[in-house]
């Protein structure tokens, strides 16, 4: 136990984390040269295509070091806001940090608030100097900030460079030397804590979890303690690139186990495996429940798909301990499910590891946060799906969640930041220089407001150099009307959105328009129509395909139907039929776009 060491690397996006374990992979030679690709550990497709990560990922590696053998448990955490629930799981499982800082960019919003996330947790932190090798690197001016943020010493901070392989040494070095070893009682009773779980086909769901306490053996009877469901330890093992098993996980250690569980709902990241011969008195505390931020509908395309669905959703939450969901039904689309998510990308991700992963084609509905309504006859009612609010004469009052906002940015876009800010309803609290050039701006912003397309419009007035972290602050009264889209005369409630009354007639009108740009014309005339109650406030209309179209299309040119029915087959597409009119996916995201 004395020779393990667990740590985790944190850091804001694109600061080079996951460049980082590459290099800390290879130097303790964890992997032969010719497994080693870069960004070893992103191992999703997704992850690779987008070149972010994802999911955290634990990797085990040896290191012989002052003529001792180490066991170094390593975590690789997501730098995006929508995955900070993955970052305090690991943390969770660690007892010290590094915190990779890019010495070209300084800190930015992320590293503040994972920082605070491992401090909180009382980890040892070591803060290491990225991208010393970029000629805009800035180390004097970016270690200042990193002291004056942790306090720690100058001689602290490691100066290093993932990609060309600088520093790592030392880095290791430290984590040896300053990170404590895992406390807890060898000979206890057993209490493992899950951190994460995955569903693999064949063999059933196998969790991983760090042991608080005393040790498991292959063969062992255990008990999932939140469930209460015994098991027999089938197989246990540590994670190296690949999962490797073992006899035995000890005090301190990380590892894996597959007991044959098939169902994703006996399992729940968070609870505690003790053993049956020495059982656990009580429970490990497990993590703070998640806060969603926004709300989506999920359906099948294809409506006889719902029960498959159902058990996608459930093997993907073993994966994805921040997706929450529920049925619901809508009047337009059926069966399907209210998701709670933690930010518009982890929305995209959810739809596309569906997509991926477990081969469902869904339709996600407009996205909304979640409201307090108080209805005149005194109830009160969240609401986060439009569908549900209560028609105007039957609400007394709206209260929207709030944010606190830090926007870390140069001054010289800080005007256009205030612009922005105050466009969405924002209120400045507070903003403090951090050095002469950099300032931090506090805002105070109706959530509805910032998780939609803030971000993008933030990243694009400041040319990048503007990092935004926000926590969750409370309910604010807000005069929120429900805009209510008809197709036809047909209200769609899938496509109905929650949105500020000084702005309802606007997004009204330009809501109509993108939809007539986005809805496939067809052999009728489609009437587009926006409405506030009973208050038709905008139309459009798409016109109907001329004869001749139609003609070309399905008549005579047999190339042309050829590749229409190829196309067909390749996969469906993400379109709902809603009464005779085709709704693609697109239309139900308008609402987000709205914005130029
Ligand atoms: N010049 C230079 N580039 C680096 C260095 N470390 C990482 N990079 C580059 O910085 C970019 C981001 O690196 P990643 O390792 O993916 O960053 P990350 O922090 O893991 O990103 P997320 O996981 O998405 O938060 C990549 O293009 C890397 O090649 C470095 O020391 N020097």
């Amino acid at each position: 136990m004395n020779n393990i060491r667990n740590f985790c690397i944190i850091a804001h996006i694109d600061h080079g984390k996951s460049t980082l374990a590459d290099r800390l992979i290879e130097q303790t030679q964890t992997v032969s040269q010719r497994q080693m690709q870069n960004q070893l550990l992103d191992d999703m497709d997704l992850e690779r295509e987008r070149g972010i990560t994802i999911k955290s990922h634990a990797i085990q590696m040896d290191y012989k070091f002052e003529g001792q053998q180490y066991v170094l448990n390593l975590i690789d955490t997501p730098g995006h806001v929508d995955f900070s629930y993955e970052v305090s799981r690991s943390i969770a499982a660690c007892e010290g940090a590094l915190l990779v800082v890019d010495a070209s960019q300084g800190i930015e919003a992320q590293t503040i608030s994972n920082l605070y996330l491992a401090l909180g947790h009382d980890l040892e932190i070591i803060p290491v100097l990225n991208k010393i090798d970029l000629p805009g690197a800035m180390p004097e001016e970016v270690s200042d900030q990193i002291v004056d943020l942790i306090g720690c010493e100058r001689s602290d901070i490691i100066h290093a460079s993932a990609k060309e392989g600088i520093g790592i040494a030392e880095i290791l070095a430290a984590v040896v030397h300053r990170i404590p070893a895992p406390k807890g009682e060898p000979d206890g009773a057993f209490q493992g804590l899950i951190f994460d779980s995955v569903f693999n086909s064949y063999r059933g769901i196998e969790v991983i979890f760090r042991v608080y306490n005393g040790e498991i053996r292959k063969g062992d009877k255990v008990k999932f303690m939140a469930t209460g469901r015994e098991y027999y330890a089938d197989e246990i093992g540590v994670l190296r690139l690949e999962k490797e098993p073992r006899d035995v996980i000890k005090t301190g250690d990380v590892g894996y186990l597959i007991s044959g569980i098939k169902t994703a709902k006996e399992v729940k990241v968070g609870d505690t495996i003790t053993r049956m011969d020495r059982l656990a008195a009580e429970a490990i505390k497990g993590f703070e429940d998640v806060k969603p931020m926004v709300f989506a509908g999920i359906y099948p395309v294809d409506t006889s798909e719902f029960e498959e669905l159902r058990e996608a959703m459930e093997k993907l939450q073993l994966n994805d301990a921040a997706l929450i969901w529920e049925p619901e039904t809508s009047a337009a689309l059926g069966f399907g499910f209210r998701c709670g998510f933690l930010g518009m990308l982890h929305m995209e991700i959810v739809q596309e590891r569906l997509e991926r992963e477990f081969d469902m084609t869904v339709i996600t509905t407009v996205p909304s946060v979640q409201f307090n309504v108080t209805t005149t006859k005194e109830e009160l009612l969240k609401v986060s799906a439009p569908s549900e609010m209560p028609e105007p004469n039957h609400i007394e009052s709206i209260e929207e969640p709030f944010i606190a906002a830090q926007i870390i940015t140069k001054s010289e876009y800080v005007g256009a930041i205030m612009k922005l800010c105050m466009d969405k309803r924002g209120i400045l609290k507070n903003q403090v220089y951090l050095t002469s050039d950099r300032i931090e701006l506090q805002f105070e912003m109706p959530l509805s407001e910032v998780v939609f397309d803030f971000f993008d419009r933030l990243k694009t007035i400041s040319r990048g150099y503007a990092s935004l972290d926000y926590q969750y602050l409370g309910f604010k009264e807000g005069d929120m009307v429900k805009l209510d889209i008809m197709l036809n005369g047909e209200k769609v409630d899938a496509l109905s959105a929650i949105v500020h009354r000084d702005k309802a007639y606007e997004w009204g009108k330009r809501l109509c328009e993108k939809l007539r740009e986005l809805l496939p014309r067809q052999q009728f005339e489609i009437a587009i129509q926006a409405a506030i109650g009973q208050k038709i406030i905008a139309r459009e209309t798409v016109k109907a395909l001329r004869k001749d179209v139609l003609a070309k299309c399905y008549g005579g040119d047999i190339s042309r139907k050829r590749k229409l029915l190829e196309k067909q087959k390749k996969g469906k597409k993400r379109m709902r039929q809603v009464g005779n009119v085709e709704i693609p996916q697109e239309a139900f995201m308008a609402v987000l776009k709205l914005e130029s």
